[in-house]
């Protein structure tokens, strides 16, 4: 045995020892998770906690650093939010519906909060997504509802109107797109596939290749390019690193957005209310009458109570009118005393409160 393997097996026997333990706790932590999931079950009441594991999550990060432990919030985070993924699924399995196919930035985003081992139904808009949530055949669904280089998702906008779900958690995710083609030669692909709003997000990339004027076939997502472009010799797809993985298309070019800050927010959408945290958003719907100063009065509601606004969108009412909707995010709880009178004096449509991670 050389020298190097006679050291390894010292410091496996150790980290051997420790995982045992870890073993050990784990089982303990899941014994304890079983006896919340009964309470919790027996009232039905919600499984999915976010505050609370945010309150845990903080504490672990401040007592690492208490201790000089070699990890920071983001590796605690990595791996407690997969130990609150196992225990939720020990209290009460769940499913989660999410905009598909498998492998698309939606599908990574729930898997970052459910963990890999989840009950997932994978279908294929976003408005399925939220009729599976409102049926109540899945508990939570998770479907993306803006990005900063191309805005709002409209259709998420108004599938919250029309369907009466609560949004209970939001996730930001850096979204970075990829090229893949089963063709190397760039001027013989005659077909481009992606989603509408990854296509837009690449521009640029697209220009500088020749391939703008290449026709653009549109698809519902970036998976499904991948898997057109798996099958279309003469083609590529814009889609996301674990699409074309998923589908055997090989990558020709990676991180090809034009915005290298590109990110997505994702909501989860439920049908209970979540609890206070501290750093929440609230979400509402707002309709203003067709008088001059209208918006106005209603933004200085907002002002006159302190309330910041976080963001402010106008939705088409789809009649036979022009007349539109406001879709508003902001600070604040709707727990919060100013801004539950804020919801209540402006007949004001409840969407959610949720921790903020955007
Ligand atoms: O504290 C709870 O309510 C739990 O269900 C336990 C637990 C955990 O594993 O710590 C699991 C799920 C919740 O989202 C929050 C926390």
């Amino acid at each position: 045995m050389s020298e190097l393997e006679k050291k390894l097996l010292v410091l496996r026997k150790k980290i051997d020892e420790i995982d045992n333990e870890i073993l050990t706790l784990l089982n303990k932590r899941m014994e304890i998770v079983k006896e919340v999931g009964e309470l919790k079950n027996n009232t039905n009441a919600p499984i999915y906690r976010p505050e609370r594991e945010k309150e845990i999550i903080q504490r672990l990060t401040n007592l690492s650093k208490q201790q000089n432990g070699v990890l920071g919030e983001d590796e605690i985070k990595a791996i407690f939010l997969e130990i609150f993924a196992i225990s939720r699924s020990l209290e009460r399995k769940e499913r989660i519906a999410f905009l598909g196919p498998e492998g698309t930035f939606t599908h990574q985003a729930a898997e970052s909060r459910f963990g890999a081992n989840a009950r997932y139904l994978s279908l294929l808009n976003i408005e399925a997504v939220f009729k599976s949530v409102a049926n109540k055949e899945s508990k939570y669904g998770v479907v993306p509802i803006e990005n900063n280089t191309e805005g709002v998702v409209g259709i998420t906008l108004d599938s919250l109107k029309k369907y009466g779900v609560k949004i209970v958690a939001e996730i930001c995710m850096e979204i970075h797109h990829s090229f893949a083609s089963m063709q190397d030669d760039l001027k013989k692909i005659k077909r481009i596939y992606s989603h509408p709003q990854a296509y837009n997000q690449c521009l640029g990339f697209l220009e500088t290749h020749g391939l703008l004027d290449v026709e653009f076939i549109p698809t519902e997502s970036t998976a499904k390019a991948a898997e057109l472009a798996k099958n279309d010799e003469n083609s590529g797809a814009i889609c996301s690193k674990i699409a074309a993985k998923l589908y055997n298309v090989p990558l020709l070019f990676e991180k090809i957005e034009d915005n290298k800050s590109n990110r997505t927010r994702f909501i989860i959408i439920s049908d209970f209310k979540t609890q206070k945290s501290g750093n929440d958003k609230t979400s509402v719907i707002a309709k203003t009458s067709h008088k001059t100063g209208a918006l106005f009065e209603l933004l200085k509601k907002f002002k006159d109570k302190n309330i910041n606004l976080l963001k402010i969108e106008s939705r088409p009412n789809k009649d036979d009118t022009f007349n539109t909707w406001f879709y508003i995010d902001f600070e604040g709880h709707i727990d919060d005393e100013k801004v539950k009178e804020l919801i209540e004096s402006e007949n004001m449509i409840w969407l959610g409160s949720y921790l903020r991670d955007c």
